[in-house]
């Protein structure tokens, strides 16, 4: 079996800085890579995203993107936006270095996976997706978690899973990773309209029924796509859309929440904001109905105000569940 031992992280925010202690915990060589790092790598804390943990002395913190180029593996944990830039700064990489990509989320202006942009921005990459319900406070604080590695080839999503995987962190392989990329990508736009049904105090039916429609939007555009039912319904599908709907921690939901309670919107990361219109108009070239994205996104670009988009959404043509 391929064997996994030195892992780069790329992006010190929350989710890589939790990353790089998954992948110490599991007993890899690490080295974590980020912007401004210097104090990071000095306090042994990343006092902005996750105060109070420690970093391992054995975790390496650097700026160097050197430090970066000779690992077994990368994990590209910068927001969804920023991937293609950052990725090109790893053109020196070798031939088929795994690239693992851990953001969710579709590029503005082209609607690409992160594969798509990987496959342009860095073509010697061996790419994979690692997605799941997992909030990087949760990680970094080693609470139990399981996620979903996903590569074309299952050797190498089982050769990442063996190298992160630990008594707190559980990867499961996969090799549908579009289907895996979906699932993460629209989980978040469907977290900011339970937000903001949550917010706007529609009650904890309407947010049952957008987590059950919301799904049904995430199904259809999948299996348009050629993405596994089994998949969406997995941990990287249905197991985010859950968690990230349900929790004002998942600051997609507090995002939405903010817009629907009318507070001051929190200055945090919301992937799903950026993603929205683009899901939107990538539906509607696919031809598949989703009621619930087209809402989220017409209010993100002050279309239609919150209780017109609920009223129409309540007033859509009567119709079989299943269709
Ligand atoms: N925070 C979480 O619980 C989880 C986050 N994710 C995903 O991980 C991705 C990153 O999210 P977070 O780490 O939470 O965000 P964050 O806001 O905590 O950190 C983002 C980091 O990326 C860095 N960055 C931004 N642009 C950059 C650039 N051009 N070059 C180099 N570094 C750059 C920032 O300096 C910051 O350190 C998102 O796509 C998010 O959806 C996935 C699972 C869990
Ligand atoms: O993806 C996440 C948990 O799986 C984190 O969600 P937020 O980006 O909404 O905080």
């Amino acid at each position: 079996m391929m064997t996994i031992d030195h892992i780069a992280v790329v992006g010190a925010g929350a989710w890589g800085t939790s990353l790089a202690l998954a992948a110490h915990r599991a007993g890899r060589t690490v080295t974590l890579w980020g912007r401004d790092v210097a104090g990071m790598a000095a306090s042994r804390e990343n006092a902005a995203h996750l105060p109070g943990v420690r970093l391992p002395e054995a975790m390496q913190v650097t700026d160097r993107i050197e430090a970066v180029l000779a690992a077994d593996a990368i994990l590209l944990a910068t927001p969804a936006q920023t991937v293609r830039e950052v990725a090109g700064r790893l053109e020196a990489i070798r031939e088929d270095t795994p690239v693992v990509l851990c953001a969710k989320g579709l590029e503005r202006g082209t609607a690409k996976r992160m594969t798509e942009v990987l496959a342009e921005a860095l073509p010697p990459a061996a790419p994979a997706v690692l997605s799941g319900p997992s909030f990087a406070v949760d990680v970094a604080r080693g609470l139990p978690t399981a996620v979903t590695i996903a590569a074309t080839e299952l050797k190498l999503a089982m050769a990442l899973c063996h190298a992160l995987g630990s008594a707190s962190f559980r990867p499961y392989a996969e090799t549908d990773m579009l289907g895996v990329e979906i699932g993460g990508a629209f989980k978040n736009v469907l977290a900011i309209a339970a937000g903001i049904v949550a917010g706007r105090e529609f009650g904890a039916s309407a947010s049952a029924a957008v987590i059950a429609r919301g799904f049904a939007e995430l199904r259809r555009l999948g299996e348009a796509q050629g993405a596994l039912p089994e998949t969406l319904m997995g941990l990287s599908g249905l197991g985010d859309l859950v968690l990230t709907c349900s929790s004002v921690q998942s600051r997609n939901f507090a995002y939405g929440h903010a817009l629907g309670s009318g507070a001051a919107l929190p200055p945090a990361l919301a992937e799903g904001a950026a993603t929205a219109p683009v899901a939107r108009d990538l539906a509607r070239r696919l031809g598949v109905p989703m009621p619930i994205t087209e809402a989220v996104a017409a209010i993100l670009d002050g279309t239609l105000s919150i209780d017109a988009a609920a009223e129409a959404l309540m007033l859509r043509p009567l119709k079989r569940e299943v269709d």
